[in-house]
């Protein structure tokens, strides 16, 4: 099995209820195949999103709590979010790890409780620009790799995304051979700690946008993309979704 090619959305913080708009416009010029399509709303939109998104794209949560249930205010369960018709939830991302301090174990402890649920976890990596200047980069993102993925993860549990924090929302994206170069390294750390790690898919975020997306699919081992700001608006997040068919 080859990894699934996926393209998906992260809407963060933005939208309300109007903003479903944009999925019928999404939904109108789907192509029919090529590649799985996947939007992560806000938790207040995944139930709405999910039903009128029905059977044409996948719907997926930010963030959920590593515990079922309990008195954990403002968290969310992964079975909540199952329950709204999510199949995916976004974990570890950068923006969480710095605004509340998330660490690797917390993220795998997350992941768990998803593959528990039945959803995808879609669990980020990423090195800061710092640690990019000091040469650290394959070893920030080979730790983050060990402790943010549990045992149990599969290719179909489990999506990867590696998501350079200084290129999230800057415009600035890495160079295609920087992009190999992570890319590489986790298609190899994936494929020798689980046995199907090298049909695991990895995407690549980052200010991916129309213009560049085919650029960034041609990657080795880049087998989609998650996507921040472009993917608010059909306009732009469909030709992404239509190079990464092609590719
Ligand atoms: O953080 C991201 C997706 O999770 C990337 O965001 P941008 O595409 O806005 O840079």
């Amino acid at each position: 099995m080859a990894p699934r090619k996926l393209a998906a959305g992260n809407w963060k913080m933005n939208g309300t209820f109007a903003a479903l708009d944009q999925i019928d416009r999404l939904a109108a010029d789907l192509p029919t195949s090529g590649c799985d399509v996947l939007i992560c709303p806000p938790a207040t939109l995944v139930h709405a999103m999910s039903a009128r998104a029905a059977g044409k794209l996948a719907v997926g949560g930010q963030d959920c709590h590593a515990k079922t249930s309990g008195a954990h205010t403002g968290d969310i369960a992964a079975e909540q979010l199952k329950d709204a018709g999510a199949t995916h939830v976004i974990l570890g991302h950068s923006e969480r790890r710095t605004d509340h301090a998330e660490t690797d174990a917390q993220v795998a402890a997350k992941s768990l409780a998803a593959y528990e649920t039945g959803l995808v976890a879609v669990i980020c990596v990423g090195e800061t620009e710092a640690q990019r200047d000091a040469g650290e980069t394959l070893d920030v993102i080979s730790a983050q790799l060990a402790g943010s993925i549990p045992e149990g993860a599969t290719a179909a549990n489990t999506v990867i995304a590696y998501e350079p924090v200084w290129a999230i929302g800057t415009g600035r994206t890495p160079t295609n051979e920087q992009i190999a170069e992570v890319h590489a390294l986790m298609r190899e750390r994936l494929s020798a700690r689980f046995p199907d790690g090298a049909d695991m898919s990895l995407l690549y975020g980052g200010s991916v946008k129309p213009s560049n997306a085919a650029e960034i699919f041609a990657t080795p081992h880049v087998n989609g993309a998650l996507v921040g700001g472009a993917s608010l608006k059909a306009a732009d997040f469909g030709p992404i979704i239509t190079a990464l068919s092609a590719a």
